[in-house]
């Protein structure tokens, strides 16, 4: 290891004695929580990775913000890392660029070099993808090098590759996933303890699952970037964070969780994206009620879950670790021997699919179940009037619990099957009404 370069596979051979192709070289743009265990997984993995690629993996730079910093004894030399990643892209001397930075730009910029100039690039950048996947695959198109992205959505779980390979035969119905494990380690605290959102939040942060700033994962952003990414694998149809629906957990109450467990059900995040009657597909994220009974209820922890369903496999789960450094570097390492494979043997993977063009469907034409909780005068005439309400909206009800409370009264109404748009109209009426004190929630049911 000198002169800048770290050779983590020093093998001139395989493992099989076959001649070995040249080293191929790789640029590593980001080396944090992910970057660090891919450096340290190549390292260690190195005589098995030269095996099974035919080639060893050097390491030709590392760009990062403040390059002194301590990196735990990562087995580099301290000249490999660089503060320049768009330099470090440039180099002819580099034939692979690993992207963990985040973010859109400058993110974009240097990818876009890479794939302009025949680089492969391995991504774990969901945001970029979601955000404008259209410019990455059209750069990647135009250089003839390979995009890949497996660590995007739910780290560690082979998915992306299961639907943009296994399932192409197939016809994909629906993919419901909980692909945010923050999220997931809060609601499943509130599920299965009573706490609340804020207690529930504060022990994510003080166990390290949530970031100082939890935005983008407790409102949905994180999550929906995950279901437009699938959106588009899943229909092949090019589905944007903008087409996305998305709701986060900040409003989820422990009576939500209580109402929900008293109807057999947890409340997860869910991602969903769906065929739809009409021949659209639907992408979206907001928490919702589902049956103890559905596979993804028991998904505990900061886990991950995506439930697929196709029209000739049935029904697939895929469970395991979305985050964390070392299995959303297992992810990257997959993609980079896919990558470095295609190099040798002078193939690219086909491209983005985006020839089906479906139509988004707006939220509004989204048909589901629903779950009101309203504070209700405990007088007569008051459910009829509520009553009322829904059938002028044509939002059919399933079941009413009425409960007392002094001289008000809970009432919790869980409706058939109804469009987003029809039950929006009914929830704004009920709101307007003096015999409603208060429309306490409104949560989506799913099965
Ligand atoms: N951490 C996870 O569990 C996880 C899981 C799945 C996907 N991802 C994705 O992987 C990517 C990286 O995540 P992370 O958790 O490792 O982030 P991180 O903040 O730990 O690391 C980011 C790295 O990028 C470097 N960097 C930032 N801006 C830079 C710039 N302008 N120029 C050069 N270097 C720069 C930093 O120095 C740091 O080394 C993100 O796209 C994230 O969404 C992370
Ligand atoms: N913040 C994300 C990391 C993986 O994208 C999560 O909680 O799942
Ligand atoms: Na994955």
């Amino acid at each position: 290891m000198s002169n800048g370069k770290s050779s983590v596979g020093s093998d001139t051979t395989t493992r099989a004695g076959a001649p070995a192709h040249r080293p191929l070289r790789v640029a590593l743009l980001g080396c944090g929580v992910v970057g660090g265990e891919v450096v340290r997984l190549l390292h260690e993995q190195a005589e098995d990775l030269t095996a099974r690629i035919g080639a060893p993996i050097e390491i030709a730079g590392i760009a990062v913000r403040r390059p002194q910093r301590d990196r735990g004894g990562l087995p580099v030399p301290a000249a490999i890392f660089t503060t320049d990643p768009l330099g470090l892209v440039k180099r002819d001397d580099v034939d692979i660029v690993i992207e963990v930075v985040g973010g859109i730009e400058p993110a974009r910029t240097w990818l876009v070099e890479a794939l302009r100039s025949g680089k492969s690039v391995v991504t774990a950048n969901k945001a970029l993808l979601a955000e404008d996947g259209a410019t990455l695959h059209a750069a990647a198109a135009e250089g003839g090098a390979d995009l890949y992205y497996e660590a995007a959505v739910a780290g560690a779980i082979p998915l992306l590759r299961p639907l943009r390979e296994s399932l192409h035969g197939d016809r994909i119905t629906r993919v419901t996933g909980i692909v945010n494990g923050t999220t997931n380690f809060i609601l499943s605290k509130m599920c299965t303890t009573g706490a609340g959102f804020s207690e529930a939040l504060d022990e994510a942060t003080a166990l390290g699952y949530a970031e100082a700033d939890p935005t983008a994962d407790v409102e949905g952003f994180d999550a929906a970037a995950k279901a437009a990414i699938l959106a588009s694998l899943a229909f092949h149809t090019r589905v944007t964070a903008a087409d996305v629906y998305r709701e986060g957990i900040t409003e989820v109450t422990a009576a939500d969780v209580a109402s929900a467990a008293a109807m057999g059900c947890v409340v997860k995040l869910l991602c969903i994206a769906d065929r739809t009657a009409d021949g659209g597909v639907t992408a979206r994220v907001h928490p919702a009620m589902i049956p103890t009974s559905h596979p993804l209820a028991s998904v505990g922890d900061a886990f991950n879950a995506v439930f697929v369903e196709a029209e000739a496999a049935g029904q697939l789960m895929f469970y395991g670790r979305g985050a964390g450094g070392a299995p959303t570097a297992s992810a990257v390492l997959g993609d980079v021997v896919a990558v470095a494979r295609n190099r040798i043997s002078g193939t690219v993977s086909r491209g983005e699919s985006s020839y089906a063009d479906l139509r988004v469907q707006p939220m509004g034409e989204v048909v589901t179940r629903y779950h009101i909780s309203l504070d209700v005068a405990d007088k007569a005439g008051v459910l009829a009037a509520v009553a009322g309400v829904f059938a002028q909206h044509a939002v059919s009800i399933s079941t009413v619990k009425q409960s007392g409370r002094g001289n008000d009264a809970v009432l919790v109404i869980v409706t058939h099957a109804a469009t987003d748009a029809a039950l929006a109209a009914t929830v704004a009426e009920l709101r307007s009404m003096d015999m409603v004190r208060e429309v306490a929630s409104v949560m989506r049911v799913e099965s």
